[in-house]
């Protein structure tokens, strides 16, 4: 996983650099990275770096600094480098070798003409310390750009875009990765993103969150399970999910949990839905094994007496895709009673007190669904402002009930009620399809199930974000047979299971 830090973490770890008199220093091992990749963007594009013309956009602060060294670096390589001042200043001794490197400072009024011409931009108007809206100019969509630590705008925290921020294919950041490029809009803007370490290495802290890569899927999943890859497995060791799901309103989406609880691969599936659905839920899922109300009473009773041997077997809960109140509280009343981990979702998600979860439930709420969390504790924060700053809000919510949290959107924010967080960033728009959250919580199931039991409140958070990664792989891969709709990612999702080495 790689870590990530806020930009006032960033500027404490530069702190002690600063004061050593490394700034200059620090800004050219800056402006050497950005110039390397812009070689490398030139070279992917024409094949050759020799010739082009690449414009920096330019602010007033080091963000413009960095970026005016780097085009003072490409200059020798044969590549033509002029600049825009957004601002009426712009670093003095940057601006100077970018003068001395045969660089040409344009007027505003010629940038439109330059944005249609040159082959590269390079935005260097904001970095750190954007703080408040920015006007920057509309970026022609086939021109290349490459940010300078992260896209002009975007709040390095939160990830918040501060007015129309112009989207980068790559971003070169400094240090360390910041929060703000992995979620919200600037996991949106940021592109493909290249740490460049220019050396804060022993001065940064305790990451604010971590950000999930395709090998630590396996690791994670690995080190969760008890075994169940050992020679003694057998269908009870292996992971018994009940889910409870459906309703005559939304019938499909206990038949997407069941097919993905399925194709995840469990040891067997419990299935509680309404008699309406039986049938259609066994055609999709013929693995399940129904589990009747009596069944289902009779676990809620015996917990509450703590028989904890009598849990028929079930390991971890799916509750809530399709329920509505009417027909769902019953039964979920007993499984929540039964002090098994569980994921819930949709439905479920209104029958959660704040404070109950006692950290074995993970909740799976998307903005508007966490808007309605937050309420139930008091707070009243729109489902808007939530997505301007998904770590707070989910953070905030793990500790409210006690539970983790993973929370739904364009990169999956999971976090626990110590605070820990980890990001998925896997998949893309293409998983914005009704249903496929009914995927992703059956798929989550079965790998808590497989958890063996007590698995901790960390455990729980990282195979959330696991889970997350896989689905958004399985809807890469569903994507790339054109538009599909969720059930298509009941066939991807064994693959990117394989893909990933699980
Ligand atoms: N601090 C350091 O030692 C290092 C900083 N580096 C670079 O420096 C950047 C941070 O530099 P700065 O602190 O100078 O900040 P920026 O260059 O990001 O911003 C410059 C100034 O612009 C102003 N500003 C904020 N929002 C604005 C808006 N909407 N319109 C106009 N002006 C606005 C702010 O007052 C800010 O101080 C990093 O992102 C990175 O690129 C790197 O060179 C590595 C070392
Ligand atoms: N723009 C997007 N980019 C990437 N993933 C997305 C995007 N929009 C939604 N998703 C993912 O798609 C899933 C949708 O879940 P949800 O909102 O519960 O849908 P439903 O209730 O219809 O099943 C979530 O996993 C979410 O993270």
């Amino acid at each position: 996983m790689i870590p990530a830090y806020t930009g006032a973490q960033i500027r404490r770890a530069e702190r002690p650099l600063l004061e050593a008199g490394q700034g200059p220093a620090l800004m050219q091992s800056a402006a050497h990275a950005l110039a390397n990749q812009a070689v490398l963007e030139l070279r992917d594009l024409y094949g050759r770096v020799y010739g082009s013309h690449v414009l920096g956009l330019i602010g007033p602060g080091n963000n413009g600094g960095d970026t005016l060294y780097a085009l003072a670096a490409l200059a020798p390589r044969g590549v033509r480098i002029s600049v825009v001042l957004t601002g009426s200043t712009a670093h003095p001794e940057a601006l100077a070798a970018f003068v001395r490197a045969g660089g040409r400072t344009a007027e505003a009024s010629e940038l439109d003409d330059l944005l249609e011409r040159v082959d590269l931009l390079l935005d260097g108007v904001l970095g750190l310390g954007a703080t408040r809206p920015v006007q920057l100019p509309r970026i022609p969509s086939d021109l290349r750009v490459l940010a300078c630590d992260l896209p002009s705008g975007i709040d390095a925290d939160t990830g918040a875009a501060l007015g129309a921020v112009p989207g980068a294919h790559a971003t070169v950041t400094f240090g360390a990765l910041k929060t703000g490029l992995v979620v919200g809009d600037g996991h949106l803007a940021a592109g493909r993103i290249r740490v460049a370490d220019i050396g804060l290495g022993r001065h940064l802290p305790e990451p604010e969150a971590w950000v999930l890569e395709d090998h630590d899927v396996s690791k994670i999943l690995h080190s969760s399970d008890p075994g169940w890859r050992a020679g003694s497995v057998h269908k009870y060791r292996r992971g018994v999910l009940g889910l409870i799901a459906g309703s005559e309103a939304y019938p499909g989406a206990a038949l997407l949990s069941a097919g993905a609880a399925v194709a995840a691969g469990l040891g067997m599936l419990r299935t509680h839905v309404p008699p309406a659905i039986g049938a259609a839920l066994l055609a999709a899922a013929p693995e399940a094994v129904p589990l009747s109300a009596t069944e289902l009473k009779q676990l809620g009773v015996r917990s509450r007496r703590n028989d904890k041997s009598t849990t028929g077997r079930i390991g971890a809960w799916a509750l809530g895709p399709g329920l509505d109140a009417t027909d769902g509280n019953g039964a979920l009343a007993h499984a929540l009673a039964s002090e098994l981990p569980a994921v819930i979702d949709a439905g479920a998600l209104s029958a959660v007190t704040p404070g109950a979860g006692e950290a074995r439930w993970i909740l799976t709420p998307h903005a508007g669904e966490l808007s309605a969390l937050l309420a139930r504790t008091g707070l009243h924060i729109g489902a808007a402002e939530i997505a301007a700053d998904p770590l707070r809000w989910a953070r905030w919510t793990a500790v409210s009930y006690d539970a983790v949290v993973l929370l739904k959107g364009p990169a999956t924010v999971c976090a626990g009620p110590d605070g820990y967080t980890v990001v998925s960033r896997s998949g893309g728009a293409e998983l914005a399809t009704a249903g496929s959250g009914d995927v992703l919580t059956g798929l989550l199931g079965s790998l808590l199930a497989a958890a063996g039991p007590h698995p901790d409140a960390r455990t729980l958070v990282r195979l959330a974000a696991a889970a997350a990664y896989i689905h958004g792989r399985a809807g890469v891969l569903a994507a790339a047979g054109g538009p599909f709709g969720a059930a298509t990612l009941l066939q991807t999702l064994p693959v990117a299971l394989r893909d990933l080495g699980v």
